[in-house]
């Protein structure tokens, strides 16, 4: 017979889903192949991401930090941080605490997020974004607003880091594009020495746009919260909209990015606990 191992819940932001095990107890560190088999679709509970819960560090807890988020991709790399998955975990913290507000920690640094009374959705201040060519990372000294590549429909791209590293194509006809073959392509390209997220836009107005991203590690997700407040980020550098509030379309729904006066990026959009269950005790580091 097999054994109960670690509780987990299964939740997602405009389908774009988390497995969340909470460690602060126990720490959870399963190797890379054990991530990917979790977070299969095929094979194992299936989601874009895996998240741990684990205790604040001294330095995050002085600042206010509730907990720390480690986020893997389905190829059980870390990266450093995930919108969508801070809006997650944020929902389930913020019940934790009762508090108004929760800090927390990520590899890409303390995001505060707190949840819309009206609406009950929650926002993350996903703070700025970086165009220095070097902190993307890129290969070579370029122009972030004007990357040039060569991948089909997707020439011309903007380059960002929020946490993590993003193209943004702005295209005009968004469904017309071959996304899994052409974005994989430019995620492979040679400028990109720790890959990227590939997002590709179309702009549909004053405060709108349409959005698919092409995540890494080679993954067609419904929505991308960091690849959201990318494209709104890149759209205004590019002076295609100047509009402070804007509203996302993804395939999963619609996120909106506001921009305050300091220049952050406040993400926000829905949050759903979809089910709870038990991995494997094979599961474990
Ligand atoms: N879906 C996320 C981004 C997840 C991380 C990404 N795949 C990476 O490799 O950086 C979001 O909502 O931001």
């Amino acid at each position: 017979m097999f054994k109960l191992g670690r509780p987990f819940l299964k939740m997602h932001g405009l389908k774009n889903h988390f497995i969340i095990v909470d460690g602060r107890e126990r720490s959870f560190a399963p190797p890379p192949d054990v991530i990917a088999q979790i977070c299969s679709v095929d094979a194992g509970v299936g989601a874009d991401q895996l998240l741990v819960i684990e205790p604040a560090t001294l330095s995050a807890a002085t600042l206010g930090a509730y907990a720390r988020m480690r986020i893997y991709n389905v190829d059980g790399s870390e990266v450093q941080t995930c919108g969508n998955a801070t809006r997650c975990l944020a929902d389930l913290l913020l019940k934790e605490s009762e508090a108004d507000q929760v800090l927390i920690e990520t590899g890409g640094g303390n995001l505060r997020c707190w949840r819309n009374e009206a609406s009950g959705q929650i926002s993350v201040a996903m703070g700025t974004v970086n165009l220095e060519w070097h902190s993307i990372p890129l290969a070579q000294a370029t122009d972030t607003l004007n990357v040039r590549m060569n991948h089909g429909p997707l020439q011309q791209a903007v380059a960002l880091n929020i946490g993590n590293p993003h193209l943004v194509f702005f295209v005009d006809d968004l469904q017309s594009i071959d996304i899994p073959r052409y974005a994989a392509q430019a995620q492979q390209d040679p400028l990109l020495p720790e890959s990227a997220n590939i997002g590709v836009a179309q702009i549909i107005g004053e405060t709108a746009m349409r959005l698919t991203v092409w995540e890494r590690p080679g993954i067609l997700t419904q929505a991308c919260g960091s690849g959201a407040c990318c494209a709104v980020a890149a759209a205004r550098a590019k002076g295609l909209i100047q509009s402070s509030i804007v509203t996302v379309y993804m395939p999963g729904g619609a996120l909106t990015i506001e921009q305050d006066d300091m220049g952050q990026l406040i993400l926000t959009g829905p949050t759903v606990v979809a089910f709870a269950g038990h991995l494997l005790e094979t599961h474990e580091a």
